[in-house]
């Protein structure tokens, strides 16, 4: 879905856009935005004034409705500008959900019934629990589990990525979604969401903005702004008598309008849409607004090494007997131990032993037990029907299960798996019973490039804590080589959680991923919990991110984005109300010179009349919104650095910036005006 569309706006986006910003300017709608709704009802004076000049009392004067009508014409303008910002951010989310709800449209399904047989019904029909039967060619109806059968799925009407995937029953692989295709085989799967709850409704409702609200950060911003303009309000207010009026009130409404930040009031929504936005073209999913700036705000990334850090593709690359046991015994009981193992590691042990001349056939060992992985033991294997037990597994693991019957472990083991740890290879214990063999040397790598992602992390004052399974001197080894911060080793999943709830209880915002169902309270915990599309349900359901390409890495990219969505607001902000300021300097004294001439000294721009000063200020003030909206957009470019020094900064560019452009605009479009000769 999000890869196709990477231009900023399209036509359609525009068009659509431009219709939004007038249907925008229902009052009911613009009140939400104070800022701007005080511009709408300042428009609704002007343009009464426009019609019968002396309405509210005072004298006509000459020229006075044309200045009215250009006044209220600006203004009107100027909420339009703030519409359309909104409206264009909106934009893309919305064509994004058009697309999407073609592919929810009229699926049917095969449904269990009480007695057994398969109906077809109308997939709307579908609730929690129902069972139904998925053929070759077919969509998938509804979100849910596969309990029976093996087959690759095409995702691409929700990943945009045409590689089919393998979804099967049991493990981590089991979740599909509906409008979904079934390329190969059959599935039988169990519904797990009632209508209007799927994954589809929800990806369609977040695009769309449907289901957005503001974020507290947003909503803390809001407040103060609205603030700022009822000071700004009761400012002007008080003007008014002591202007006795010789400032006419258009003239008051325009300087307000001036007065009030205006600019981040129209592109505060626009700011943080864009950021979910950008989010979701990388095919991550942010349930709200608020994961995306607590992204931007997190301390601490909690990181997995295998897969994540390393490579991942962990492969067998040596068998180290130990104790009196040779290289071709380890062997066979390595490969019986591995018999039926999925995993990557499992498949290579064999792969690797049939380079060294062993192969088994599995017809022989049906009537054995499949032990499978798992991330709390440690361990794989097989019990055959003899009551003989093959395990493979992490050596602590191992070593605890030997002792536990009363043996001990032979005295060459230690110094083995010290060897290939310190390599930072992942070695992996073998039994028969409670007889050690020898060591499996599982070999990984550290992925390109690492090292200097964590540096940048670093530099954004951001801590990488490494979260192994592994053995604490092959993480040690791996921690360094790719340089994090930190590392905990031989860690169950319930770890991580312990981890997630220290580093909380420190004050610091925390961000992991994950895509197991024991991943799923950490993800749920974490202020950040980015969960593999892969994954299980219950870890989707947890996590507030989703990453549609299941690259647990992303979680890098994702706080770069958010730190990213908070300083373009910052940035904005900063301009925003440095140019009021400025603003302030620059029309104030043109403006009351009129009525205390002493002030002329004051009056340093030389603008041609008070009329024109307020024309120039207003235009300006409605201009630099839709010059800003690219930069809301695309977001400020951001550089790894510390949050101090991206502060001063911003404060220099955005801040300076803000206090000198509307000097340098307001004097050429006045000398503009008064070249059209409108400066009267
Ligand atoms: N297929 C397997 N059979 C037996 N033992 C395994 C298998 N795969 C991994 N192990 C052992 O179990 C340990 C824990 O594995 P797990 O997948 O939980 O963590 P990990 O892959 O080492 O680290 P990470 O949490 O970074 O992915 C591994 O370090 C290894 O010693
Ligand atoms: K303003
Ligand atoms: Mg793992």
């Amino acid at each position: 879905m999000a890869k196709q569309s990477t231009q900023t706006m399209s036509g359609d986006i525009v068009t659509r856009a431009l219709w939004d910003s007038f249907v925008k300017l229902d009052p009911r709608f613009l009140v939400r935005n104070p800022v701007m709704f005080i511009v709408e009802i300042g428009f609704f004076i002007t343009l009464v004034l426009s019609l019968d000049p002396v309405i509210f009392g005072g004298v006509r004067h000459p020229g006075q409705r044309a200045y009215d009508i250009v006044v209220t014409i600006i203004l009107l303008i100027t909420v339009l500008f703030g519409n359309f910002a909104e409206a264009v951010a909106e934009g893309r989310g919305k064509a994004q959900a058009d697309s999407l709800r073609k592919a929810k449209t009229d699926l049917t399904a095969n449904r269990k019934s009480q007695s057994g047989e398969y109906e077809s019904v109308p997939a709307t029909t579908l609730r929690k629990g129902d069972i139904v039967r998925v053929m070759v060619g077919e969509m998938i109806p509804a979100d849910g589990e596969v309990l029976q059968g093996l087959g690759s799925v095409d995702e691409s009407a929700i990943t945009g990525e045409s590689a089919p995937v393998i979804r099967g029953a049991g493990g981590d692989f089991s979740s599909v979604t509906g409008g979904t295709k079934l390329l190969s085989d059959e599935l039988i799967i169990q519904v797990k969401v009632d209508p209007g709850e799927s994954f589809l409704d929800q990806m369609i409702n977040l695009v769309e903005g449907a289901s957005r609200q503001k974020t507290p950060n947003e909503l803390a911003l809001s407040v103060l702004l609205a603030g700022l303009t009822l000071i700004f309000v009761i400012v002007v207010d008080t003007l008014e008598p002591m202007a006795h009026g010789r400032i006419g009130i258009a003239t008051l409404i325009a300087l307000l309008v001036c007065l009030i930040p205006t600019t981040i009031g129209a592109l505060l929504s626009a700011i943080g849409i864009a950021g979910m936005d950008r989010v979701i073209r990388f095919n991550v999913i942010a349930k709200s607004g608020k994961a995306v700036e607590a992204a931007g705000d997190v301390n601490t990334l909690i990181l997995d090494k295998t897969g994540t850090i390393t490579i991942g593709n962990r492969l067998a690359s040596e068998f180290v007997p130990v104790g009196k046991h040779t290289e071709e015994e380890l062997i066979k009981v390595a490969v019986i131990a591995s018999l039926f193992d999925e995993t990557p590691e499992g498949r290579s042990v064999i792969d690797l032993a049939k380079e060294r001349g062993i192969h088994l056939a599995r017809e022989e060992y049906t009537q054995a037990e499949n032990v499978e992985f798992s991330a709390d033991t440690r361990m794989s294997g097989l019990n055959l029907a003899d009551g003989s037990i093959y395990r493979k597994g992490a050596v602590d693991s191992i070593s605890r299960y030997v002792e536990e019957h009363a043996k001990k472990v032979p005295n060459d083991l230690i110094e083995k798996t010290e060897r290939i740890a310190k390599e930072g290879g992942t070695p992996l214990a073998v039994i028969l019973g409670d007889d050690v063999y020898g060591l499996i040397y599982l070999k990984d790598i550290v992925k390109p490039g690492m090292r200097e992602r964590f540096a940048e992390l670093r530099k954004m004052g951001i801590k990488t804590v490494m979260c192994t399974g592994d053995n604490p001197l092959t993480a040690a080894t791996i921690a360094k080589e790719a340089g994090v911060d930190d590392f905990i080793a031989e860690a169950k999943p319930e770890d991580k959680m312990r981890l997630i709830k220290t580093e909380q209880e420190l004050g610091k915002l925390v961000a992991m991923s994950g895509d197991g169902t024991n991943d799923a309270p950490a993800l749920a915990q974490a202020d950040v919990g980015l969960a593999m599309n892969t994954g299980t349900m219950a870890a989707k359901e947890a996590g507030n991110m989703v990453d549609l390409d299941s690259d647990p890495t992303k979680l890098i990219e994702v706080v770069s984005i958010g730190k990213q969505l908070l300083i373009t607001r910052g940035a904005i902000t900063t301009f925003s109300i440095a140019n009021d300021v400025a603003k302030y300097f620059a029309i104030i004294p043109a403006i009351f010179v009129v009525m205390i001439p002493s002030l002329q000294a004051l009056n340093i721009m030389h603008l041609t009349s008070p009329h024109s000063a307020i024309l120039s200020a207003l235009i300006f003030n409605a201009i630099i919104i839709p010059m800003l909206i690219p930069l809301a957009m695309k977001g400020v470019k951001y550089r790894p650095m510390s949050a101090t020094s991206m502060l001063l900064r911003n404060l220099l560019l955005y801040g300076a910036g803000g206090v000198i452009a509307p000097f340098i605009a307001i004097k050429l479009i006045d000398l503009l005006i008064t070249a059209l000769g409108f400066a009267h």
